[in-house]
């Protein structure tokens, strides 16, 4: 059977401490600029270049959920938080592209600030062969400087978005996307200050929040919630 036909997937990883309107909107646009038949959301479990989050892989798996409900197209995939090992985004993909053939367009989605990272990664060389990376700028990002990996990268592979549709990976796309400077780091501090979210991340997602006091809020002085 050819899977490829219907298969073509996008998948965000991340933290998601909180999920944001920032992340929605970069898969978004990667989802519609390549036609991708799904966005799979991917809330990593045991992260392996940051500290652990203190929030529980269960509740930012929910707010995940919440995020998606009622947009066509976008899944959460609990692959990683339900594994103990830490989470690297080869054993990720393989594990995607097992699920969706050989032939089906794969794209890694993240931001530069990620991008800038990612000859540090566990078995980066293998991501580029079972993805393409779709790389979005993000606000305060350079970048690669020319020293450095990520700018062979890019010298190497960097093409426009339709290119990524000619073949299942091993191609980068930089892309413009809409600029949202949000980010979960500032989102935690305005929570734990008593300054509203609303807005930045989904109505649902910022009420799963109040009601479990996550990030340090608390219902007393807040008014305006
Ligand atoms: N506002 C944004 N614009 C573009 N890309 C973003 C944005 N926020 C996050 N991303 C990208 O989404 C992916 C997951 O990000 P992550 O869950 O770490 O969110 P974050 O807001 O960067 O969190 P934190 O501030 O805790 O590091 C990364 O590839 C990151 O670059
Ligand atoms: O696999 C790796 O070695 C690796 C190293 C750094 C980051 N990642 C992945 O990149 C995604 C974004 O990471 P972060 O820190 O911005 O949430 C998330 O899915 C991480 O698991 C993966």
């Amino acid at each position: 059977m050819d899977k490829s036909a219907s298969n073509a997937t996008g998948v965000l990883g991340g933290t998601f401490d909180p999920i944001h309107t920032g992340h929605l909107r970069l898969a978004w646009e990667a989802k519609s600029r390549l036609s991708l038949d799904f966005v799979r959301l991917v809330p990593c479990h045991v992260p392996t270049h940051r500290e652990s989050p203190d929030t529980t892989a269960k509740h930012r798996l929910t707010m995940a959920e919440l995020a998606c409900i009622g947009v066509p197209g976008f899944e959460v995939d609990n692959w990683e938080i339900t594994r103990n090992d830490p989470s690297y985004s080869v054993s990720t993909l393989l594990h995607v592209r097992e699920q969706i053939g050989d032939a089906a367009q794969l794209v890694f989605i993240m931001g530069m600030d990620a991008f800038n990272q990612f000859s540090n990664w566990h078995e980066w060389q293998t991501i580029l062969t079972v993805a393409h990376l779709w790389v979005a700028h993000r606000p305060g990002n350079k970048l690669p400087e020319d020293d450095t990996t990520e700018y062979q990268l890019l010298q190497q592979l960097q093409c426009p978005a339709d290119e990524l549709k000619t073949c299942p990976a091993g191609k980068i796309h930089v892309h413009e996307t809409t600029a949202l400077d949000i980010s979960a780091t500032k989102l935690r501090q305005q929570i734990a200050e008593g300054i509203t979210p609303r807005f930045l991340l989904p109505d649902a997602v910022w009420a799963y929040i109040q009601q479990n006091k996550l990030y340090g809020y608390r219902n007393e002085n807040r008014s305006n919630d």
